[in-house]
């Protein structure tokens, strides 16, 4: 089905935000976007000369074509320019959300200021968004002088953001996106910050130092929605709305006298557009004050893989199977052993490493990367959540290969301030090995994934089986790795060949 998401927001005659720039960054994002215009302004590219709010029976029946044929997926919802046109809107969405079969998702970027400087809402609207409008809000994206308004918190250090996010969600706002386009802080960059229910953090970057930033927080509220109409999930939205417009600021150029537009291009494939996810121990991370834990062993650039392409990946939990892949010529495999005494793990693993040694070929250990030094293994899988307790520098001083899984953009950008040994994509399927609910990424998402981090062995995992593998390997993937595939084939030695010559274009198969 395709996404639909509606744009509740006032008309630029100018071309560069609100209505327009909506459309158009939805569009960059193959959403469609259906429009309910709430004010015709008057402006170009030097300022705001009118303000013409539209009357709420106009807009209510805006809605009501929509209603009855296009029910968007994902609302986004711009400038509301009195507090009649909040008070319906929030009464609309009350009941969108308490009676449509899906409800709709709501983004909120409250339009209070233009780049120009000009006031685009009346000053009487700030109590009527909080106590109607944010109950019904799932993201809010107010920049650093909307936060002001809205909070009454002035945005002097991180711990004053925090404070205006609590607040904001105090109001109800479910996830909280405060922009800091506006804030220099560290000089030079553009650090955001996002609450997302109890879960917090930062993404940054450079500066983009352009004076045509116009419609910027329009096209990222609108990616935003785009991303979530497709299901992606928040923490991915914001990753690419701000590389969105990254892209969109490095092309952007003047139309008028005045400040021009943010460019609107494509998705964003370049990755020097994409922000940084900001850790503890990272130069960003002490400029925003971020604890390290007592025990930090953050560490980056890891042993070099034997080759670019890690071919055929079998993943496995016995050293039985371990054997049995290396004897028909698998030469990546992963020991992947749970609820394991440490006995048995121990011998496990010293196996492991020496048929791995007999076999010429690569073992990596999961999880038990204690083990894996001790025995001297090839390289160590991590998940996301064991890069924070995982000793990385010892993983490194000790020259081990260092896997990581990621499940999107976000988990991908994260993994990549590790500059890890490759990186594994995942789950590109449904799959019952593991409970991957909510993290299917799909053939879409790792033809996005593998450009991105090219200078990466890359891998895919996930429900991937004979019938699906060369779909998977045509995304350019340099390894392909499986569960089930291998260990419930009814001929496993065939099902290694057939998979072999998918992923390696081996001829033997
Ligand atoms: C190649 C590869 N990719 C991903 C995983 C998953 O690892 P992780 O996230 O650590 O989860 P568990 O495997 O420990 O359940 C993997 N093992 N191998
Ligand atoms: C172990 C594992 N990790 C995944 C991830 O996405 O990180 S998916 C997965 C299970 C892969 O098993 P199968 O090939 O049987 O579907
Ligand atoms: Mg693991």
């Amino acid at each position: 089905m395709n996404q639909v998401v509606w744009s509740i927001a006032g008309s630029d005659s100018g071309g560069g935000a609100g209505i327009q720039a909506d459309i158009k960054a939805m569009q960059s994002f193959s959403v469609h976007c259906c429009t309910v215009i709430t004010a015709l302004t008057a402006q170009n590219s030097l300022g705001v000369e009118a303000l013409n709010p539209i009357s709420t029976e106009v807009i209510e029946s805006q809605l009501q074509a929509l209603v009855t044929d296009m029910p968007a997926t994902v609302i986004k919802i711009g400038m509301l320019a009195n507090v009649q046109q909040i008070q319906l809107i929030s009464e609309h969405l009350k009941h969108y959300k308490n009676t449509w079969e899906v409800p709709p998702l709501v983004v909120y970027d409250p339009v209070a200021i233009a780049s120009s400087g000009d006031l685009l809402t009346e000053e009487d609207t700030v109590s009527a968004i909080k106590e109607c409008l944010l109950p019904w809000v799932d993201v809010v994206t107010p920049n650093t002088h909307e936060t002001q308004l809205l909070t009454g918190v002035y945005l002097i250090g991180p711990s004053a953001v925090k404070e205006a996010a609590q607040k904001l969600q105090s109001y109800g706002a479910k996830s909280v996106i405060i922009k800091g386009g506006h804030w220099d802080y560290p000089s030079g960059y553009c650090i955001d910050y996002c609450l997302q229910d109890t879960h917090e953090y930062w993404l940054g970057n450079e500066k983009i130092q352009t004076p045509h930033s116009h419609g910027t927080g329009c096209s990222m509220a609108s990616v935003i929605a785009a991303c979530l109409a497709k299901r992606y999930p928040l923490k991915d939205a914001f990753i690419l709305a701000k590389a969105y417009i990254n892209q969109g600021l490095k092309a952007a150029v003047r139309y008028g006298e005045g400040i021009g537009p943010v460019a609107h291009t494509h998705f964003p494939v370049n990755l020097a557009d994409y922000p940084q996810v900001i850790e503890a121990g990272s130069w960003l991370g002490d400029e925003l004050d971020f604890d390290h834990p007592s025990n930090f062993t953050m560490a980056a650039g890891f042993a070099e893989c034997q080759s670019k392409k890690l071919g055929l990946y079998a993943v496995v939990d016995s050293v039985d199977w371990l054997e049995k892949c290396l004897a028909e010529g698998v030469k990546t495999v992963q020991l992947r052993m749970k609820n394991t005494d440490d006995a048995t793990l121990d011998e496990a693993i010293a196996s492991a490493v020496m048929l791995g040694q007999k076999y010429d070929a690569q073992v990596y250990i999961n999880d038990y990367w204690q083990l894996a030094i001790k025995h001297g293994a090839y390289g160590v899988h991590l998940g996301q959540e064991d890069l924070q307790t995982a000793n990385l520098i010892e993983i490194k001083e000790a020259g081990l290969r260092l896997g990581v899984s990621t499940h999107g953009f976000y988990e991908m950008l994260r993994a990549h301030n590790y500059r890890p040994s490759y990186m594994a994509f995942g789950a590109i399927y449904p799959t019952t090995t593991k409970d991957m609910t909510g993290q299917i990424q799909g053939l879409e998402k790792l033809e996005k994934f593998v450009p991105l981090m090219a200078d990466y062995p890359t891998v895919a995992i996930g429900g991937i089986d004979v019938s699906r593998a060369e779909q998977v390997a045509n995304t350019g993937v340099g390894s392909v790795a499986v569960v089930r595939a291998i260990t419930e084939a009814e001929d496993y030695p065939s099902a290694i060949a057939k998979l072999k010559q998918c992923v390696e274009g081996d001829s033997e198969a």
